[in-house]
């Protein structure tokens, strides 16, 4: 079996990460230790001299340069930088005919120009499954009739602060003792209000019943060092509950699941023997 699991020979795939926070530095290295097929050919960061500095074990033949340039060096991005990048990530990328990988997906819903270009220029955007589950089955059910996605997120106080919808809400959860539900609305809702720490439930909404029918709960609970989300579907086909409770990476907002999803998307691409969506 292992050895039916084993990359065909073929053309090497260059990979651009835009953005070297906890999800890219976690990819560099996992590119730079060698996933069969592809080669981390650029990067890009905020600060291109600290990040030279900090990445330095990736030689040179890794460069390190403005958003603008990744696409004159590479067939695919993976983007995992601020969600208000997400169109100078992507679009030259799709408008190329080259393939995107989103991480900030809540992004999409306010950029779905996107998708129009890469449909139209024969790009690809993809949405690995990121910090949640169960994206296929869910994408499976949509296929035929889904009556009810329900999500209930539940977060340490670390994980939402600074989300623009408690700013607006006037909402303060730093010294709470029990837990507060501090949101319930619809995945597009969540979207605007909590752009950094909700892109699970967008992810959610557009393999099922899209963004504005998904319902959403959100908790601060000041018990928890982790991001627990809780998903029930009801459809025709089946009925299916899923939990996943993801160990936070250096960034207390992401799950350390999260880049592993990227690295199993793109070992997928690859792969002649491929399970799960
Ligand atoms: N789909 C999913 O399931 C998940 C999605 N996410 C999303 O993925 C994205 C990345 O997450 P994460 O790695 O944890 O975030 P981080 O904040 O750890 O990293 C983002 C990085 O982007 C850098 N950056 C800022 N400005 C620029 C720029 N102009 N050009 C290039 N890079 C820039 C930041 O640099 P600096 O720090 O110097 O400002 C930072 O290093 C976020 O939008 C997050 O919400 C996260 C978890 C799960
Ligand atoms: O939704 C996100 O962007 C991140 C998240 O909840 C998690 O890592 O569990």
């Amino acid at each position: 079996m292992t050895a039916a699991l084993a990359v065909r020979p073929q053309e090497e795939t260059r990979v651009a990460i835009a953005g070297l926070g906890a999800i890219g530095v976690g990819l560099c290295k996992a590119l730079h230790d060698g996933i069969a097929g592809f080669r981390l050919t650029a990067v890009s960061a905020r600060d291109l001299d600290a990040a030279r500095e900090r990445l330095a074990y990736l030689g040179p033949s890794v460069a390190f340069v403005p958003i603008a340039e990744l696409e004159g060096l590479a067939d695919i991005v993976i983007e995992c930088a601020p969600a208000a990048l997400l169109p100078e990530i992507v679009g030259p990328f799709v408008k190329a005919g080259k393939t995107a990988f989103v991480l900030s997906c809540a992004a999409l819903l306010g950029n779905s120009e996107l998708v129009d270009l890469a449909e139209a220029h024969g790009g690809r955007i993809i949405v690995p499954s990121g910090a949640i589950l169960g994206l296929d089955a869910v994408n499976a059910a949509a296929q035929g009739k889904i009556e009810s996605v329900r999500m209930v997120t539940r977060k340490p106080v670390t994980g939402l602060k600074g989300a623009p919808f408690l700013v607006e809400q006037n909402i303060t959860i730093d010294e709470i003792t029990e837990p507060l539900r501090i949101f319930k609305g619809t995945a597009r809702q969540a979207a605007v209000g909590f752009p950094a720490n909700l892109n699970v439930a967008v992810a959610l909404s557009l393999a099922g019943i899209g963004p504005d029918r998904t319902e959403l709960e959100i908790w601060a609970d000041p018990s928890l060092k982790r991001n627990v989300h809780n998903i029930q579907v009801k459809a025709d086909s089946a009925e299916f509950e899923m939990t996943i409770e993801n160990i936070p990476s250096d960034n207390p907002k992401t799950g350390r699941i999260t880049a592993l999803s990227v690295i199993s998307a793109l070992k997928k691409m690859k792969a002649p023997l491929r399970i799960g969506g």
